[in-house]
C-alpha cells in the first residue's frame, strides 16, 4: 500500500444511525483532495475515522500506508502521531506561544522532564522556528496563540504538522471561520506544501469555489440515509 490516503467502504454509525455509509476515496501522495458534501454527510466522521479518533464499524482506512482501521495500542499511537490535524476551531493551546504550539508536534517523543521544564531539545526548537518561518510567522514566534488572528492560528497548526514531519494532513473545515483573504492564504499554503514536500492533504470544505480553486481532486460525500 503506497502513501497518501486510501478509504474503502468505510462505515460508521452512532446509536444505530448511519453517520457514514460505505465511503471510498483515494488521495494520492502529494495531492490536495477536498471533501465536500451537505451538512451531516459524514465529512468530520470520515476524518475522525481516518485518525481513529472514532472507530469505524466496517471498511478500511489507510494513512501513509498504515491500516488505521486495524491498528491498536502502541502501533496506533505511533501512527496517529504522524498525522497532522487542522480543525475549524483552532486546536491550539491558547495561552502558549506560537513556538510552543508548533513544538507540540514533537511533544509525544519528548522526555517528560523537558516538557515540564519547558526546555525543548535544541534541534526541535530549530525545526519549530523553521516551520513558523515557512508558514510566514517567524516574527510572531513569541506571540500567544490567543493574540493571533484566525488565519495566523491555522498557520501555526500547519507549522505544528510540519514539525511533526507528518506525511498526511487532515483538515476539518480549516477556513470556515476565516475571512476570504485569510482563507485563500491558508489553502494556498496547504497546496504549496503538497508540491514542496509531497504532503497529502485531505480537507473538508463547505465552499465549492474554494475546492475548485485549490484542490487537485474533489470528493463529494452524499448524506447516508436511514438507520443501519
Ligand atoms: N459523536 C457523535 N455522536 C452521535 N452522532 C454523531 C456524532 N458525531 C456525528 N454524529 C452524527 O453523524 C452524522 C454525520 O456528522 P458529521 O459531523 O460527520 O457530518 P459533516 O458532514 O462533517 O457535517 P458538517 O458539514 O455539518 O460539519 C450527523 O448526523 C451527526 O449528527
Amino acid at each position: 500500500m503506497s502513501g497518501g490516503v486510501v478509504v474503502r467502504g468505510l462505515s460508521k454509525a452512532y446509536d444505530g444511525r448511519a453517520a457514514l455509509r460505505n465511503a471510498s476515496l483515494t488521495a494520492p501522495r502529494g495531492s490536495f483532495v477536498a471533501l465536500l458534501g451537505p451538512s451531516g454527510a459524514g465529512k468530520t466522521t470520515l476524518l475522525r475515522c481516518l485518525a481513529r479518533l472514532a472507530d469505524p464499524d466496517g471498511g478500511e482506512a489507510f494513512v501513509d500506508g498504515r491500516p488505521m482501521h486495524a491498528l491498536s495500542g502502541r502501533a496506533l499511537k505511533e501512527a496517529r502521531a504522524r498525522i497532522g490535524f487542522v480543525f475549524q476551531d483552532f486546536n491550539l493551546v491558547r495561552r502558549r506561544s506560537a513556538l510552543e504550539n508548533a513544538l507540540g508536534g514533537v511533544l509525544a517523543s519528548t522526555p517528560l522532564w523537558r516538557v515540564a521544564l519547558g526546555r525543548p531539545r535544541p534541534d526541535d526548537a530549530r525545526s519549530a522556528m523553521a516551520a513558523l518561518d515557512r508558514v510566514g510567522l517567524g516574527d510572531r514566534a513569541d506571540a500567544r496563540a490567543d493574540e493571533l488572528s484566525g488565519g495566523q492560528r491555522q498557520r501555526v497548526a500547519i507549522a505544528r504538522a510540519l514539525v511533526q514531519d507528518t506525511a498526511v494532513l487532515l483538515a476539518d473545515e480549516p477556513v470556515a471561520s476565516l475571512d476570504p483573504d485569510s482563507a485563500a492564504g491558508v489553502l494556498s499554503l496547504l497546496k504549496d506544501l503538497t508540491r514542496e514536500r509531497g504532503l497529502t492533504v485531505l480537507c473538508s470544505l463547505h465552499q465549492h469555489h474554494l475546492a475548485r480553486a485549490y484542490a487537485d481532486e474533489i470528493v463529494v460525500l452524499a448524506a447516508p440515509e436511514g438507520d443501519l
